[in-house]
């Protein structure tokens, strides 16, 4: 691809500290405090899903933006163009980076009209369906497939990024490049516990791959050592970087 190299020139910028983005599912904003006290050394950039939502609401939010970290508020919304624009509306301001929506084009549409200085992030198939899963919805395609369909319908409306399984990635960044943001949750450093996630993939495979920011809970949260494991998996992240920087 012709600006692969300028691409990836840009990538390179992202720091070791923003390429994780720790998912702070825990019920009450304390235990989110704790924890981005503890951690924000190390890592700039945090995920508040909707527990931590319905918990701790926008003081929890600006309270991390308010260390200097990013934020990516992650509620999936998904409703009537009207009502998803008018939410969106509600992140303007709030030191939030990304926001994310259903991958479904009228809802990204919405998203983007709020124009509210977030970028918009679609997610494609979740990480815990597999191709069970779709069957039981009629879809008749493979997950690769059905996500390859949204990614695209939702690009060519200017959407930011995308949410994907890294066993996606390298797919995605062949068929559609590398002008967007790739997020990829469902990941696992060898040996962890998948849990309810489908597809998953290890850190070092992630970044190989094309993921741009990696999505990590529980592998990090429940570690017996949690700094150590961060630091584990930056060092796999920093060792899938190195071909690229040259
Ligand atoms: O949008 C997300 O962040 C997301 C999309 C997806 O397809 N799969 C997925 O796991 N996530 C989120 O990523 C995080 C993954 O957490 P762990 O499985 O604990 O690493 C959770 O907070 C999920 O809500």
């Amino acid at each position: 691809m012709k600006n692969d190299r300028k691409e990836k020139e840009k990538e390179k910028k992202i720091p070791l500290e923003e390429r994780i983005i720790f998912a702070l599912d825990v019920p009450t904003a304390d235990a989110a405090r704790e924890l981005v006290e503890a951690l924000d050394g190390r890592i700039r950039f945090f995920k508040v899903g909707l527990q931590l939502f319905l918990a701790g609401g926008w003081p929890v939010v600006e309270h991390i933006a308010s260390r200097g970290n990013r934020v990516m508020l992650d509620l999936k919304l998904y409703d009537i163009p009207a009502t998803v624009r008018l939410a969106v509306e509600q992140f303007r301001d709030r030191g939030i980076t990304f926001a994310t929506v259903h991958g479904y084009r009228p809802v990204v549409e919405a998203a983007l009209e709020a124009d509210s200085g977030v970028k918009i992030l679609a997610v494609t198939v979740l990480t815990s369906m597999g191709s069970q899963e779709l069957a039981e919805l009629n879809f008749g395609g493979t997950v690769e497939e059905l996500v390859l369909t949204r990614a695209r319908r939702v690009l060519d409306v200017g959407c930011h990024g995308l949410v994907c399984s890294a066993r996606e990635a390298s797919m995605l960044r062949h068929e559609l490049g590398r002008k967007f943001d790739m997020v990829t949750p469902g990941i696992r450093p060898a040996d962890s516990d998948a849990g309810d996630q489908q597809r998953i993939a290890t850190p070092g495979r992630a970044i190989g791959d094309g993921s741009d920011y990696l999505v990590i809970g529980r592998p990090i949260r429940d570690a017996s050592a949690p700094l150590e494991m961060v630091s584990r998996i930056q060092k796999e992240i920093a060792t899938a970087l190195e071909p690229q920087q040259d």
